[in-house]
């Protein structure tokens, strides 16, 4: 079923029609329509590939309208042509025949009838691939609620607009809403026959249909012990379609209390591992087993589902074989969350939170998430649409997520929200697609295929996927925060940046963050909705405006100078800077840093300080400086808040046990973990190593390993960083 088509993502409103809320005066004719949308198929089928990917269409909030969340039963139902322009007709109802096949874009469109002989144009979109009306057959009834109607760019074209894939309901032919002009009555009589259109669909693979016919197969059946073989036929179906709620509640259903019951208990089983509810899938496999311990594919589902409760109790992962299964087309893993050591709760000014449930050490695994929902798609330019599709089909596919998604919601909307979102109307879960946006907007995480891959020179940063990872969406954000996130294909994980009490609150950061407190919290502010009052936000606030704005000329002047001055390459791929340019950045280096008084910066990093001090560590380097690459790698680790760093001026420190975390648990409470403090801590053991302190090179070799690790969840391998 799926057709290529364009990507469409609408991202701003089109210009209200002048027509709006008025009845069209003026519309294409019936052949007209008919005429354009042969033409627009004829088209798709000379330029489209099969199987290609499927449009998407994300909404346009500025037009935002509510899902209905009303029965069709409860509506006005009104003819086509008492529709008025960019209105949305709530308490009506629209019931109507498709008589064309569709033309398959960003939705499907089809040419509908109702029972009084008017023709227009309906666009379904949103709709996922398992549902029957993502292709809309010809001839089918269909019921629109509370419709939304739009001029379509030309001139006298206007068409039915459903955005909510609940606003939508394929009704059934002997259904008696159906007036009497559409009825066609039943095509096919007995359940029996309906059951083997159902085996011959399944056999064409067309599987949307096959679920279609059993639904009207188990209609027409009234003794359980024939209902139950066609329950089971609509649970593999189900399950072949994701659509995971459906194939566990049919697989339960098929149950006779038969020894045979093995196989419902099988398919609940997977159908509960297919929604991440390990223990609930062990119950069930469990169950299978108990009534029949030699079916092989059974012994292997409880052994897999065995190890994802292992993990989701333990918090024991293979991170490095979980690294080396990925590939372009492997990017989720078969493994649990482990979140075990977090707890939520009221944060008491961030709203909900996370907070530590024990005491967790510096480096120590805070949680594992899998991911909700993350599509395979690394392409930036089409990740935000890609993952808002993914939910808004998976909401529909698998009504019991909107538990998990659903309470994520920021709650910006330009209308009432009713509250329905997420239950069954009309057999049907209401989802509400401008509220799944919002969702996506403020909760989702862009994540490179690997983390650790990420940081290594030639890797791509550009490629981003883009998921929701619905219990890492609820801590709140820290610019100096206590953990660091990092990926492994789908999986998240969160590791301690230092030391972190019991009921202590976990931060993460939302983006990188920008050096200026005043620029920073702009962003936060329009991405957001919040002011950041972390320790770095409030300790820089109290430097006062007139210091903060003279610090943002010096950065500005600073930046813009080494922007200009051309680096000197000597050929052999190192570059060599003159030794004036070098003296007048230090100067300015100097300069922006005697703007950080003391009394406010005594232990707060200096973020803005950090930029020059990395390119004189680089500067010095190309030119084997090793004592001024040793003070300007520790101007960049205490820039980032990081004081207890091994040093030569202090041979005391030397001689007692020394530990790799000393420097994240003993640096307070704001420092910034980033690689770039492992990339300094690597630059400085090699100065240490040149001239001849190797054990402090060893140790800060240990510290850049043990921070790599927080860095990249799972690696000690700081070499993959590069030269
Ligand atoms: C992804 S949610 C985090 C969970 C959220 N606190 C909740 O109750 O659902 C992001 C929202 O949390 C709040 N938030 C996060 N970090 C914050 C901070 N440092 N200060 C104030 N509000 C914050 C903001 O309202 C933000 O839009």
């Amino acid at each position: 079923m799926a057709v290529a088509a364009k990507q469409k993502t609408i991202t701003s409103a089109p210009p209200k029609s002048s027509l709006a809320g008025t009845i069209p005066t003026k519309k294409l004719t019936k052949e007209q329509l008919f005429k354009t949308h042969e033409g627009h198929i004829k088209t798709q089928n000379a330029t489209q590939a099969p199987n290609g990917p499927r449009a998407v269409k994300q909404p346009n909030v500025a037009e935002a309208y509510p899902a209905s969340t009303k029965s069709i039963k409860d509506l006005d139902i009104i003819p086509l042509s008492e529709l008025s322009v960019e209105t949305h007709h709530c308490g009506k109802g629209l019931i109507v025949k498709v008589a064309s096949p569709p033309y398959i874009g960003a939705g499907a469109v089809s040419i509908v009838e109702d029972q009084w002989g008017n023709v227009d144009k309906l666009a379904i979109y949103n709709q996922g691939d398992s549902a029957i009306l993502s292709g809309v057959p010809e001839g089918c009834i269909v019921a629109v609620k509370e419709p939304y109607y739009v001029q379509n760019g030309a001139e006298n074209d206007f068409m039915i607009c459903v955005d909510h894939s609940s606003d939508v309901i394929l009704l059934r032919f002997t259904d008696p809403i159906i007036p009497e002009p559409l009825r066609l009555g039943p095509l096919l009589k007995s359940a029996a026959e309906w059951r083997t259109a159902g085996d011959q669909a399944f056999l064409e693979r067309d599987f949307p249909t096959a679920v279609f016919c059993y639904t009207e197969a188990l209609e027409g059946l009234e003794d359980e012990l024939f209902k139950a073989p066609v329950y089971t036929k609509r649970a593999g179906v189900n399950l072949l379609l994701g659509r995971y709620d459906a194939a566990k509640s049919d697989a339960l259903a098929s149950s006779t209390g038969a020894p045979t019951d093995w196989k419902a208990y099988y398919n609940a089983g997977r159908a509960a591992y297919g929604l991440c509810e390990y223990a609930t899938s062990k119950s069930y496999l469990d169950e299978a087993l108990k009534l029949n311990s030699k079916v092989a594919d059974v012994q292997k589902e409880y052994e897999r589902v065995q190890a994802r409760v292992q993990e989701e109790e333990t918090g024991n992962y293979d991170f490095t074989a979980m690294h080396a299964s990925l590939s372009p087309t492997n990017v989720h893993i078969d493994a649990g969350s482990f979140l075990a050591n977090t707890r939520v709760a009221d944060s008491g000014f961030h709203g909900r939170g996370l907070f530590a449930a024990s005491p967790l050490k510096a480096g120590d695994l805070v949680y594992v998430e899998k991911a909700t929902l993350m599509p395979n798609q690394y392409d930036p330019a089409r990740a935000s649409a890609a993952l808002y599709t993914l939910m808004v089909r998976q909401l529909c596919d698998n009504p019991s997520l909107a538990d998990t998604v659903l309470k994520l919601f920021p709650g910006q909307l330009p209308y009432e929200r009713t509250g329905a979102e997420g239950t069954l109307v009309d057999g049907v879960p209401v989802v509400d697609v401008f509220m799944v946006e919002g969702i996506r907007t403020k909760n989702c995480f862009s994540s490179p295929l690997s983390t650790y891959d990420d940081t290594k020179p030639t890797y791509n940063s550009a490629r981003m996927a883009k998921g929701l990872w619905a219990h890492s969406s609820l801590m709140n954000h820290s610019c100096v925060p206590n953990t660091m996130r990092s990926f492994v294909g789908d999986m998240l994980i969160c590791r301690a940046t230092r030391d972190v009490r019991e009921g202590e609150e976990l931060f993460q950061q939302y983006v990188p963050v920008q050096t200026l407190v005043d620029v920073r919290n702009k962003e936060f502010e329009e991405g957001w909705g919040f002011e950041c009052r972390c320790g770095l936000c409030e300790g820089e606030r109290r430097s006062g405006e007139e210091r903060l704005k003279k610090r943002k000329e010096a950065v500005l002047a600073l930046e813009k100078f080494l922007d200009k001055k051309p680096a000197v390459s000597n050929g052999k791929g190192t570059i060599i800077v003159p030794d004036a340019t070098i003296r007048t950045v230090d100067k300015m280096m100097r300069q922006l840093e005697e703007l950080h008084e003391a009394e406010v910066y005594e232990s707060l990093p200096r973020l803005t300080l950090v930029y020059p001090c990395n390119w004189l560590v680089d500067a010095h380097r190309a030119k084997k400086q090793w004592g001024k690459v040793v003070k300007y790698s520790l101007k960049v680790l205490r820039n980032f808040g990081f004081n207890a760093v091994p040093r030569d001026d202090d041979p005391a420190k030397l001689t007692v046990d020394w530990d790799p975390r000393e420097i994240y648990t003993q640096s307070g409470e704001v420092s910034l973990m980033a690689v770039h403090v492992v990339a300094s801590l690597r630059r400085l053991a090699e100065a240490y190593a040149a001239l001849g302190h190797k054990e402090l090179a060893e140790r800060c070799v240990e510290a850049a390993k043990f921070g790599y690790t927080m860095v990249t969840g799972f690696s000690e391998d700081v070499d993959a960083l590069g030269q």
